[in-house]
């Protein structure tokens, strides 16, 4: 299974992501930068944390005319697995892979800390080797992180078991203290918590680690025993 980590200008956990992958899974793992036209090689795009453009305008908002972007969209149609973390998850709700959008925390701080977080659905090809409900300990660094959509949408992620993640304390004002969330088809999540920098206890936990390996459980299951390396 073949790895892609974007890389915008401003990007910092590109390292992280990259670590994750080589270190849990052992896989192979390309860093591919944004002006990249073509994603062909790649099973599951990383969109990884940091300041792209250095959140001018807003988190996201520059990132999304991003050459690669339109490789993103066209992987998320293909049912290839997309995972966008903090600053990758609000660049995938601003180029409209994701719904809502992720505006200031209410406390207008960076907030920088651990999270006890709530595996709401354990269904997403991201999710499969958590238990349904389990809280796993995942550490968030953000300034925008409060996840906002309206009525309407709110109604369609509960309908549709949309959201993947919620706080057991919400540190930034998210509606229905939600982290993070994943697309109909469930092929597509995004989350504010960092799952790269819980790989290692070390770290402080590894919970972060079986959103890795469920990934490549997923693609293991949809390629054949062959795929097993
Ligand atoms: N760690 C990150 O990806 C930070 C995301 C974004 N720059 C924010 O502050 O909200």
């Amino acid at each position: 299974m073949k790895f892609a980590v974007l890389v915008f200008p401003g990007s910092n956990c590109d390292i992280d992501c990259y670590k994750a992958v080589e270190e849990t899974l052992g896989e192979p793992v390309d860093y591919v930068w944004h002006t990249a036209t073509d994603l062909s090689a790649y099973d599951c795009i990383l969109v990884p944390g940091g300041f792209s453009y250095g959140d001018y305008l807003r988190c996201g908002a520059i990132s999304r005319f991003a050459p690669v972007m339109s490789e993103v969209a066209k992987a998320a149609e293909q049912g290839k697995y997309i995972l966008g973390i903090c600053n990758g998850f609000q660049i995938l709700t601003e180029a409209g892979l994701l719904p809502g959008a992720l505006l200031r925390n209410t406390s207008m701080k960076f907030r920088c800390h651990d999270t006890v977080l709530k595996v709401a659905n354990n269904r997403t090809p991201f999710t499969t080797d958590f238990s349904e409900n389990e809280e796993i300990v995942i550490p968030i660094a953000h300034g925008e992180g409060n996840y906002y959509c309206d009525e309407e949408t709110l109604a369609r992620l509960q309908e549709n078991n949309q959201i993947v993640f919620t706080y057991s304390s919400n540190p930034n004002g998210s509606v229905l203290d939600i982290a993070g969330i994943c697309n109909e088809r469930g092929n597509v999540v995004g989350m504010m918590p960092h799952p790269e920098r819980a790989v290692n206890s070390l770290l402080g936990s590894e919970d972060g680690k079986r959103m890795f390996t469920s990934i490549l459980k997923a693609w293991r299951d949809t390629h054949g025993a062959a795929s097993v390396r």
